[in-house]
């Protein structure tokens, strides 16, 4: 995997997450290009990973075996306008990163017959604690399929779907779930002071509570389920706390919430594709 050279055209939040975990994990920096509108945060991102960076897209599509594309959706139409001719003169493996937008639609707006694989990452790859889910088109080989899962295990799991509307699912799920857990560490601090504490202790206990439950849930065979229980003493506090959020829907709630991301994923591809 160490062989291949990686370019990421529009390296944000989610491709520098991305080269972070792979930098962290030892890939050569040498072999990573970056490309992106501006210079000032590419300057940053050379300084930080010792990565090679461009503003040409075209030319870094020419010289690099792997092509992520990790522009926003609303951008991709026009960034795969832009390298077409290149990507039909090389050939390389093509990797997305875009919420919605079909391997068709991709392969499609890239002139056809080009290998795409569509992947959902989430931004804990940075710390080599990412979800990512894959799917490949019929043009992707067991070699370029090994390549990419191994890019993506390098920066947490990786796994592959076998339709590919169940990366819409993933997107409901691990795309979009580190805010989930975000909002609920931000709504668990607020009610933290609203019980009395300060905001830093609020703050120390919410996040140190939810890593401590993070890699228990991780670090054991033990369901979150029963996890939950041995915390809940019968006649105890908890079973108040949980109660209460088993009256407010929660469950529900979350359903509704992921179901709510994938048709917005599904939205996007329409929308998009014209
Ligand atoms: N942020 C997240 O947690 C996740 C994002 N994604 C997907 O990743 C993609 C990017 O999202 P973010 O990183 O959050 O967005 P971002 O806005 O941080 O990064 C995209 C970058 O692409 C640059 N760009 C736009 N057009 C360009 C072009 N033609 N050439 C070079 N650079 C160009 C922009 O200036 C920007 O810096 C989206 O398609 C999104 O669906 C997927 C999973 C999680
Ligand atoms: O919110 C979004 O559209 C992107 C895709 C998944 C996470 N962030």
């Amino acid at each position: 995997m160490q062989n291949a050279t990686l370019a990421f055209l529009g390296a944000g939040n989610m491709c520098g997450s991305i080269i972070g975990g792979l930098i962290a994990e030892g890939y050569p920096p040498e072999q990573i290009t970056a490309t992106r509108r501006s210079e000032a945060p590419l300057k940053e991102m050379q300084a930080q990973w010792d990565i090679q960076v461009s503003s040409d897209n075209i030319a870094t599509v020419a010289s690099h075996d792997v092509i992520i594309l990790g522009v926003k959706p609303q951008m991709m139409k026009e960034l795969c306008d832009q390298i077409r001719d290149q990507v039909q003169a090389s050939k390389p493996l093509i990797i997305s990163v875009a919420a919605g937008l079909t391997a068709e639609t991709l392969e499609r707006w890239l002139g056809g017959d080009v290998a795409v694989i569509r992947t959902m990452p989430n931004t804990p790859s940075l710390l080599r604690c990412g979800a990512t889910g894959l799917f490949a088109n019929n043009k992707v080989s067991e070699s370029q399929k090994a390549l990419a899962e191994s890019m993506m295990q390098a920066t947490g799991i990786a796994l592959w779907v076998d339709k590919e509307e169940l990366m819409e699912a993933v997107t409901g799920v691990s795309g979009s779930g580190p805010a989930y857990f975000f909002l609920m560490m931000e709504a668990m601090q607020q009610a933290g002071e609203s019980v009395g504490l300060t905001p830093e202790v609020a703050r120390q206990l919410t996040l140190q509570t939810a890593l401590g439950a993070a890699r228990m849930a991780t670090e054991s065979d033990v369901e979150p389920a029963e996890l939950r229980r041995r915390v809940t003493s019968p006649g105890g506090t908890t079973e108040q706390a949980i109660r209460t959020f088993n009256e407010g829907g929660l469950t529900e709630l979350f359903e509704k919430a992921v179901k709510a991301s994938a048709n917005r994923g599904k939205e996007l591809a329409e929308l998009l594709d014209q």
